[in-house]
């Protein structure tokens, strides 16, 4: 019965997860969203400005806490192991969905592209930006990092075995294709307001940020990751000749 109760729980959060992943894509794009990163102001400009700094800095705080192994070994005392990411899941979910529900739209345009095929571009690299996102998330492990596999090993009783470092594909470009994604996702705007540039630079700071914290634990956790640190470029790809496990500069 447990045992079910925590597989129900990790798809529904995995299930809610996913369409609040969808969401963010329309409310980043002003795309098919009823509520959008942008819209008429509300608020006096610097009122939003605090309200929006507010919602990213708790979304960074959420996900950058319950990220780091010291809080999974505090949470674990009261949820069960199986089900810990999921918990981080949900609790990343519903700190979007509050993001989502109070973002202060601020009038301002910074630039705007008029050529149509400019236009059409720079909406098709964000979206491109976002399948660098999901398939990174696949070049990991999709259903690890989402916590179904754990809840899945837990219903099936066999042991969590921990994730092996790999550096597939992208990661022998870069070391945080999925971060690179979202960036990508995120700048390539045809049309960049004062609110999505505070959101764009919002999410690039806590990214720089959440590598440092993230390769501290890698570095931890695998020996082999110093030696990777040192050959393969954070997140912008060098231009060279490939050799095992990332690319050789030529000059
Ligand atoms: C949201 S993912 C982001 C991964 C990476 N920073 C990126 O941008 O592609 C964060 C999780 O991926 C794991 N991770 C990062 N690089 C990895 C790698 N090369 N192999 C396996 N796991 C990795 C981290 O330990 C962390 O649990």
């Amino acid at each position: 019965m447990k045992r079910s109760l925590i597989l129900v729980y990790g798809v529904l959060s995995y299930v809610i997860f996913f369409a609040t992943f969808l969401y963010a894509v329309g409310f980043v794009g002003n795309y098919l969203v009823p509520v959008s990163i942008d819209g008429p102001p509300q608020v006096p400009l610097t009122q939003a400005l605090l309200i929006n700094l507010g919602l990213l800095t708790l979304f960074a705080v959420q996900h950058s806490l319950m990220a780091r192994p010291f809080f999974k070994r505090w949470l674990t005392r009261y949820v069960p192991r199986a089900a810990e990411r999921s918990t981080f899941v949900l609790a990343s979910s519903l700190a979007l969905i509050v993001l989502f529900i109070f973002w202060q739209p601020m009038g301002g345009v910074v630039w705007h592209v008029e050529n149509q095929v400019a236009r059409c571009t720079l909406h098709t690299i964000s979206i491109l930006g976002y399948g660098i996102v999901f398939v990174s998330t696949f070049l990991i492990n999709h259903f690890d990092l989402f916590g179904l596999r754990q809840v899945w090993l837990n219903w099936r009783k066999r042991e969590e075995t921990p994730l092996e470092f790999g550096t597939p594909w992208l990661y022998r470009l870069v070391r945080h294709p999925l971060y690179l994604g979202f960036m990508i996702a995120f700048w390539a705007a045809p049309t960049m307001t004062i609110a999505h540039l505070v959101f764009a630079l919002g999410c690039t700071g806590y990214i720089l940020g959440a590598i440092q914290l993230e390769e501290r634990d890698l570095a931890d956790a695998h020996p082999e990751y110093r030696d990777y640190r040192r050959r393969v470029p954070m997140l912008i790809p060098r231009l060279g000749r490939r050799h095992k496990g990332g690319l050789e500069q030529t000059a």
